[in-house]
């Protein structure tokens, strides 16, 4: 079985399909739940597949460490290790090097960098990042690329760019031939469009089965994230899945897909779910605060999940003060359903050519501020 995307429905730039891999199809536009070191924080794998997710992510970085591709290999592979049979990403590390890691050296070999765990010395060139996403056994691999930390000057946004086209080359090179696996490109080149076209075309030329568009959501925000969105999937091949790094929040999630993006991943859902954030259709709920102390209703009485079908806002006010672990699981899972409903609403929205409707909808409902 091989690895392919056909798309089903497109309206305006926005696009809906089926990425079909040997351990099963992803629904575009998909979101990935992030499953950082081997879980999807506070969620057994079978409720992660119940909130509707198809595929989700893996980190080189945090696995290399802990507790080593090698050890997962021997153990049969990331899918046998943390229970999860569907399809799963990874990402390469040199992202999260850059973010979580400490006395890192770049040279065009790769980076060196000590763990943030126990300071142990490790190096990442593109043919380790490979060699570890395949003892991982991912379905979708991601090449080893440079994300510059913005703001950055242009100057050391190009070099940095055409750092990450010679590595994406490595990584094509080393990922070999691998029927029913998948090898993504990274385009880089900041906020600058022509950088941004000449990373494209580089990648085009080197061919991938999917492509990613890196370098945002570092802190840009959402109106400059969107003015590079507003060009950037266009310049990568349309018959591809595109794949939007670490985004985001719900009403990213629907400008990325109403501008091109198939695929996003991001750590908010499951993150803020642990602390006490709730993200539903009429907007972020902090449970945390006393309003709800009393409250005997459900948190969002249109959603289906656990949380809301069988708990009070009280109840989840209580377990969230107290800091029982129960909250972080009932609402990482209503985050995660949540999400999940969104990517669904879509790709019917677009299907039935009426994304507009849905967007306009989408917003309409969103009372502002705490509800
Ligand atoms: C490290 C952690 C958990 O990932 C989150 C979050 O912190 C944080 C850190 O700074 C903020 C902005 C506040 O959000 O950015 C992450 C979400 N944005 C993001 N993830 C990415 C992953 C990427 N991977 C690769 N290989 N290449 C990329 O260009 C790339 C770009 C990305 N942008
Ligand atoms: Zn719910």
């Amino acid at each position: 079985m091989s690895f392919s995307f056909s798309l089903n429905a497109t309206d305006g730039a926005a696009r809906t399909g089926v990425i079909s891999t040997p351990r099963g199809e992803i629904r575009t536009p998909a979101f990935m739940p992030v499953g950082t070191a081997a879980t999807v924080k506070a969620m057994m794998p079978d409720s992660v597949r119940q909130t509707g997710a198809d595929i989700l992510l893996g980190n080189t970085y945090h696995l290399m460490l802990r507790p080593t591709a090698e050890r997962i290999d021997r153990l049969g592979g990331l899918h046998r290790f943390m229970n999860w049979d569907r399809p799963i990403l990874t990402d390469s590390g040199g992202f999260q090097v850059m973010s979580l890691a400490s006395l890192r050296k770049l040279t065009e070999r790769g980076v060196t960098f000590k763990s943030h765990i126990d300071g142990s010395k490790h190096e990442i060139t593109p043919e380790r990042s490979m060699e570890i996403q395949k003892l991982l056994g991912s379905d979708i691999v991601m090449a080893f690329d440079e994300c510059p930390a913005l703001p950055a000057d242009r100057e050391r946004i190009a070099e940095s760019m055409r750092l990450s086209m010679r590595w994406a080359q490595r990584s094509r090179d080393a990922f070999g031939d691998r029927p029913g696996h998948a090898l993504f490109g990274i385009q880089q080149g900041g906020l600058e469009p022509d950088l941004r076209e000449e990373s494209a075309e580089k990648l085009r030329e080197i061919g991938f089965e999917g492509y990613a568009v890196g370098g945002l959501a570092v802190g840009e925000g959402q109106e400059a994230m969107f003015g590079c969105l507003d060009y950037a999937p266009g310049q990568l091949p349309e018959d591809k899945p595109r794949y939007l790094m670490g985004v985001g929040k719900p009403d990213d999630i629907v400008g990325a897909v109403k501008r091109g993006i198939d695929m996003m991943d991001c750590v908010l859902p499951s993150r803020s779910g642990r602390t006490g954030q709730a993200w539903t259709r009429r907007g972020q709920v902090n449970l945390r605060n006393a309003r709800h102390a009393d409250d005997p209703r459900p948190l969002d009485e249109d959603c289906t999940c656990p949380a809301c079908r069988n708990y009070s806002r009280a109840y989840l006010h209580h377990v969230v003060r107290s800091q029982e672990m129960i909250a972080g699981m009932l609402l990482t899972w209503h985050n995660l359903h949540y999400y999940q409903e969104l990517m669904g609403g879509m790709r019917d929205a677009i299907a039935d050519h009426d994304f507009e409707g849905f967007e306009a909808r989408f917003h309409a409902r969103r009372a502002e501020g705490d509800i």
